[in-house]
């Protein structure tokens, strides 16, 4: 079975949302766990990351230091996050896999992701990324320019571009690890958004959403399952009020219609349900929305929100 497990800001943070560097370590550390029982289990795993807090946070450092040292766009912070996380998520895999006396050949991928150039999402700020500031301060940012969005009880935070991912423009690579045996990372962030305009194609200013991502990424690795693996055990209708209800296994025309009802918060849990969805309407045997310590259950169709294929029509 082929696996691809997409891992949500939370397991690449401490509980608190924080991203310094043993918060991110340690969070690594904990979901290469449930990565390392899969491969013990005879799984290919394909793993996919967020990076809305660091890209966020780079972010930051670059617009600080911008009279010292030479600033650089976001598609290149991007970048630098699917290699800083790349290489955490990597040694803490391999050190796993060591403490069970296992051993398999890992990389990780400096993946771009092709979106259209005319694509509404780069003129439209939507993705939230880097640290929740109170209001106060995030107005006064948004004075300087920036896009500051409220969040909610977290405080506000700084939203960017989101183009729609399209294609993995280094898919063939990808694919030709996974089939040679390499467990790999991939795909982070979303992957870096890349225009082709007139043959020649270039990064732009954006964020993609790193579950939109993994559904393109799912399918170009042929994957079997998409887990996407968050901060709550499951999807919930009515989220937040006295008919909540967490959804187990539904089929994927339901999932559609509840999307469509506007059941899941955007920036939240509604790319995520359209990422599930993405991915079984396009011939994934399931997916599922659960939690970090869930995963191993979510792929044996034991936890999480499952989403299956809709039942075939009788003749
Ligand atoms: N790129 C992205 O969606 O990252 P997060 O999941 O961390 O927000």
């Amino acid at each position: 079975m082929r696996v691809l497990l997409a891992l949500g800001g939370n397991a690449m943070t401490n509980a608190e949302g924080r991203a310094r560097v043993e918060d991110q370590q340690a969070a690594a550390a904990v979901a290469m766990r449930a990565v390392a029982t899969l491969v013990e289990e005879g799984a290919d795993v394909v793993i996919t990351h967020g990076n809305g807090p660091q890209v966020g946070n780079l972010l930051v450092k670059n617009e600080l230091a911008a009279q010292v040292v030479p600033p650089v766009p976001l598609d290149w912070c991007g970048a630098q996050t699917q290699a800083t996380l790349g290489f955490t998520i990597l040694n803490a895999l391999d050190n796993e896999l060591a403490t069970r006396g296992a051993s398999r050949e890992v990389a990780a991928v400096v993946t771009r992701t092709l979106v259209a150039a005319d694509d509404p999402g780069l003129s439209r700020p939507t993705k939230p990324i880097g640290r929740y500031l109170p209001e106060v301060e995030a107005r006064r940012l948004v004075e300087h320019g920036e896009t500051w969005e409220d969040r909610g009880e977290k405080g506000w935070r700084r939203v960017v571009a989101s183009p729609e991912p399209l294609e993995i423009l280094d898919g063939a690579a990808v694919r030709t690890l996974v089939d040679a045996g390499f467990l790999v990372v991939a795909g982070g962030g979303g992957g870096i958004p890349t225009v082709r305009e007139g043959g020649v194609l270039r990064g732009v200013e954006a964020v993609i959403d790193k579950d939109l991502g993994a559904a393109v990424l799912a399918r170009t690795v042929g994957a079997d399952v998409l887990v996407v693996a968050t901060d709550v055990p499951h999807a919930v209708l009515g989220w937040g009020t006295p008919r909540a209800e967490p959804l187990g296994e539904v089929d994927v025309t339901r999932m559609r219609e509840h999307l469509t009802a506007g059941e899941f918060a955007s920036g939240s849990m509604g790319p995520k349900v359209e990422a599930v969805c993405r991915f079984v309407e396009q011939g994934g045997r399931h997916a599922v929305i659960t939690e970090l310590d869930q995963i191993v259950d979510a792929v044996a169709g034991r936890a999480g929100t499952r989403v299956v294929p809709a039942p075939s029509p009788r003749p």
